[in-house]
């Protein structure tokens, strides 16, 4: 099985770009080692705190915010993070070449019943006329990412990651300390009989939303001809893993529960690594109205619908806004 670094190579990558996605795979392995100590490291629980977003911040949070802003930042490479436990971007070296914008840890709330957990990163190119302090820097769209990835703590950790020349996946080898190619193309099947969705929104959806699922819950008798079958482990990272293994559709439309936050999930450290990732495995990703990669954010901590998966499946959701412009 291959190391990282010569695939990274074979593929033309920067350097660089390769160095830094090694450190960050280095906090992950950490991170890793801190979940899988669990109790024993006494990193679950919450903290007092809230981020930005008016979350409660779980021990784990923090910790795996910390580790990866300081050796990310260690690098030299890199002009200014951003992250979901962070108000405002952190500036890095005025001269760095990259951008990099994670989610430290998601699935918070799947930290204290030892379920799934993971790492999502985003990495864009710096502009070198830009200060490092400028938050602005990172307003670019996600068809401007030069790497994207997650790393899953489950039963094994797992990494995800595409530079743009497809979606490869790789597993730690815990015994030799690094991540080893394991899926060399990720392909998701253009159709699916499976979906993800927190179903216990439903009466918050839009129409097109509502509409979609009504006639996909019909199943072999309603106008899809076909049963469906339901998966949620309430870590975005789990359920697009399972995506990128074996195709489905993984939703989190628009919904007007909180008409302070109609979006759930953010752009910038998690629908857009996960676009990048999905649409290189020959899936599709939209809000249901445009592609979601497109959208140009207007802030780091950006929320968006996000609708992604099997090629097929996604359009036929897609088709039923269409019917119905927001
Ligand atoms: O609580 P819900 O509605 O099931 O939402 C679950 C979603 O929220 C998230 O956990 C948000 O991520 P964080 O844990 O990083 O805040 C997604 O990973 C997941 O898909
Ligand atoms: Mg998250
Ligand atoms: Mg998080």
């Amino acid at each position: 099985m291959r190391r990282i670094s010569p695939v990274l190579q074979q593929d033309g990558v920067d350097p660089d770009l390769i160095s830094l996605l090694k450190t960050i795979l280095a906090a992950c392995r950490e991170i890793a080692f801190r979940v899988s100590q669990g109790e024993l490291a006494g990193v679950l629980g919450s903290t007092l705190a809230e981020n930005v977003q008016g979350e409660t911040q779980k021990k784990l949070d923090i910790i795996a915010n910390e580790l990866l802003k300081e050796i990310i930042l260690e690098t030299g490479v890199v002009k200014a993070i951003s992250s979901e436990e962070e108000d405002t971007i952190v500036p890095g070296n005025p001269n760095g070449r990259y951008l990099v914008t994670f989610d430290p840890l998601d699935g918070s709330s799947n930290t204290d019943i030892n379920s799934l957990l993971g790492t999502i990163f985003s990495i864009l190119p710096a502009d070198a006329a830009k200060e490092a302090d400028d938050a602005s820097q990172f307003l670019q769209p996600g068809t401007a990412q030069v790497a994207a990835g997650y790393v899953l703590y489950g039963p094994s950790t797992m990494l995800a990651l595409t530079t743009g020349k497809g979606t490869r996946l790789y597993t730690l080898d815990k015994t030799y300390g690094g991540f080893l190619l394991t899926e060399d193309t990720a392909t998701i099947p253009k159709y699916t009989a499976e979906f993800a969705i927190n179903m216990s929104n439903q009466r918050f959806w839009q129409p097109a939303m509502q509409e979609y699922m009504a006639d996909l819950l019909k199943g072999k008798e309603g106008p899809r001809g076909k049963n469906f079958n339901m998966r949620w482990i309430a870590a975005m990272v789990g359920d697009v893993h399972r995506v990128l293994c074996r195709g489905g559709i993984f939703m989190y439309p628009r919904d007007n529960k909180d008409p302070s936050k109609p979006d759930k999930l953010r752009l910038m450290y998690e629908a857009n690594p996960m676009s990048f990732l999905v649409e290189q495995a020959g899936g599709a990703s939209s809000t249901g109205y445009e592609r979601i990669m497109d959208i140009v954010p207007t802030d780091i901590h950006q929320r968006v619908a996000v609708i992604l998966g099997s090629k097929h499946e996604v359009e036929t959701c897609v088709s039923y806004h269409a019917k119905q412009p927001n």
